[in-house]
């Protein structure tokens, strides 16, 4: 019954398709990815945001209903209060949930401002029958079918539209890069830094993109381990862009982990803690995204040191990352509250627009109501996969990247940094992907960082420079911090 359940969620998102009067159908992947991200038709937009969750959010709220039943029937017979204690209970960490909140609490002025920032570029672009300086901004407006990194808006919001462009798509593109490159291009990475090579069974029975013969995969990448020491794969329906470049490396640092414990004993072959597996891929592909990298294998022909590229390429890096970490916060937290019974499924979408709200800023750009179920319409949650994991790595990858920037030598402000070619950073990170799950993850994070915690002030310290431009230039357009109009409604006439 469980894992009936489970596989209907998967299948029915997976198979959800938007369809316009025409008769075409669009998947998500590659198709509603693309408008999303390329698409400045408001109407558009909300074509591709409102018929995904018309078509793969909606149809999952009874099965979710049930599933969060059974789940919580398991997780009580394996001694847990809920299936969130459950969840929580894999990082070991008594103060969890006060953690993660001094976490965010530390980083939230630096998300108000990019937000301040990027809802005054989309201002300028759809005007102020759309946006609203001292409100919300419509969710469907930020390059993403979730709004949970703003990369795909970078056009709207660069901030000195004649300094170095940072997109290597283009030159992807043009050189003719497939998928089986760009995965070879991160087993170079991988490889420089003295971490092992993929073995010849990942290239041979990967699935690198979608297949042509319309047979129905899922589409979300994954990485998965075999337990026989030998097979390892990813599946990924890889698009040439330098987007999935990153997500490249992110899938390549989890079969890495793979080869790293793969003679640890089978209960002891996972991460650190979840976070660790998902931070891996990320910190290498920290450096991969520095213009001074992406040129050294041809992406970028002219790059140059000054102020405003600097400024070009934290903002850069900021849609992605700063973008994301109320995501990454609320996602659980609207699972945690399911699974403990403060959210009763008669007001599961309500909540969820409430900590959408209340986190990220954003609001419906229609009326939601309890026919709709917006969060089913996000991978993770038919797939029961949680999500505070990408949270704590968002956070631990820069400090990681900041210490594995202490042992390969490097001398300047934190975001110039590239580990590639550095043994000694590929050594502390070999050593501590080797203990997988045998030792609490504070003695892996000290093995690393010299300290047992988790830190935002790495990332503080890598953001650095941007952090003062954003309090300048809000400033300069006397911008709030905030949505204080939290009740505005974006207008709904054509
Ligand atoms: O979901 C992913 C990548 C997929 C995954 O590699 O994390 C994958 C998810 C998954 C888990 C279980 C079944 C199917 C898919 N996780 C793994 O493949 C995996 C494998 C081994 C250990 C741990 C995780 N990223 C998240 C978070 C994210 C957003 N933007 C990003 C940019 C770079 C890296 C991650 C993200 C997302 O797309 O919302
Ligand atoms: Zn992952």
């Amino acid at each position: 019954m469980y894992n009936t359940l489970l596989s209907n969620m998967e299948t029915k998102y997976s198979v959800a398709e938007v369809c316009r009067d025409n008769g075409t159908c669009h998947p998500l992947d590659p198709d509603l990815q693309k408008i999303m991200a390329e698409s400045r038709d408001y109407d558009e937009l909300l074509f591709a945001w409102k018929g995904w969750r018309d078509s793969a959010g909606k149809v999952l709220r009874q099965d979710y209903k049930r599933y969060v039943e059974l789940a919580n029937k398991a997780a009580t017979l394996n001694g847990h209060s809920d299936n969130g204690a459950f969840w929580r209970s894999l990082y070991e960490t008594p103060t969890f949930e006060e953690d993660l909140e001094t976490l965010w609490k530390e980083l939230e002025p630096l998300y108000q401002n990019v937000h301040a920032y990027v809802r005054r570029a989309l201002y300028k672009k759809y005007g102020s029958k759309h946006i609203n300086l001292k409100g919300p901004i419509p969710a469907h407006l930020l390059g993403n079918m979730w709004a949970q990194t703003w990369s795909g808006i970078m056009d709207l919001a660069m901030p000195y539209p004649h300094a170095t462009q940072v997109d290597a798509t283009p030159a992807m593109v043009a050189q003719g890069w497939n998928a089986t490159r760009m995965f070879q291009e991160s087993d170079r990475f991988f490889t420089s830094l003295g971490l092992l090579p993929m073995p010849k069974e990942f290239w041979e029975k990967s699935m690198l993109e979608k297949p042509s013969d319309g047979r129905q995969v899922v589409c979300h990448a994954s990485a998965w381990d075999f337990y026989n020491r030998k097979d390892f794969r990813i599946k990924q329906c890889t698009v040439v862009t330098m987007d999935d470049l990153i997500t490249v490396h992110h899938e390549m640092g989890h079969v890495q982990y793979f080869l790293q414990y793969k003679d640890q004993p089978v209960s002891f072959r996972d991460g650190a803690n979840p976070g660790f597996h998902e931070a891996i891929g990320d910190v290498l592909a920290l450096s991969v995204s520095t213009p001074k990298h992406l040129q050294s294998i041809g992406l970028l022909d002219k790059v140059e040191t000054n102020h405003e590229s600097d400024i070009n390429f934290l903002m850069s890096m900021a849609l992605d990352k700063i973008a994301f970490l109320p995501f990454g916060y609320l996602m659980d937290q609207w699972r945690w509250k399911v699974f403990d019974g403060r959210i009763p499924s008669t007001e599961y979408n309500k909540e969820w627009w409430n900590l959408r709200m209340k986190y990220q800023g954003l609001c419906p750009p229609v009326t939601r109501t309890e026919d709709d179920f917006d969060p089913g319409a996000k991978f993770h949650i038919p797939a029961n996969v949680p999500y505070v994991r990408y949270f704590v790595s968002f956070i631990i990858q820069f400090q990681f990247h900041k210490a594995l920037c202490d042992a390969a030598k490097h001398v300047g402000p934190l975001h110039t940094c590239d580990i590639y070619k550095s043994k000694e950073a590929g050594k502390l990170m070999g050593d501590v992907m080797k203990l997988g799950f045998s030792k609490p993850w504070p003695e892996a994070m000290t093995m690393i960082t010299g300290q047992p915690k988790m830190s935002a002030q790495p990332l503080m310290q890598y953001f650095q420079p941007l952090i003062q431009w954003l309090e300048a230039e809000n400033n300069k357009n006397k911008d709030i911090r905030g949505w204080p109009d939290y009740d505005w409604k974006p207008s709904t006439s054509k």
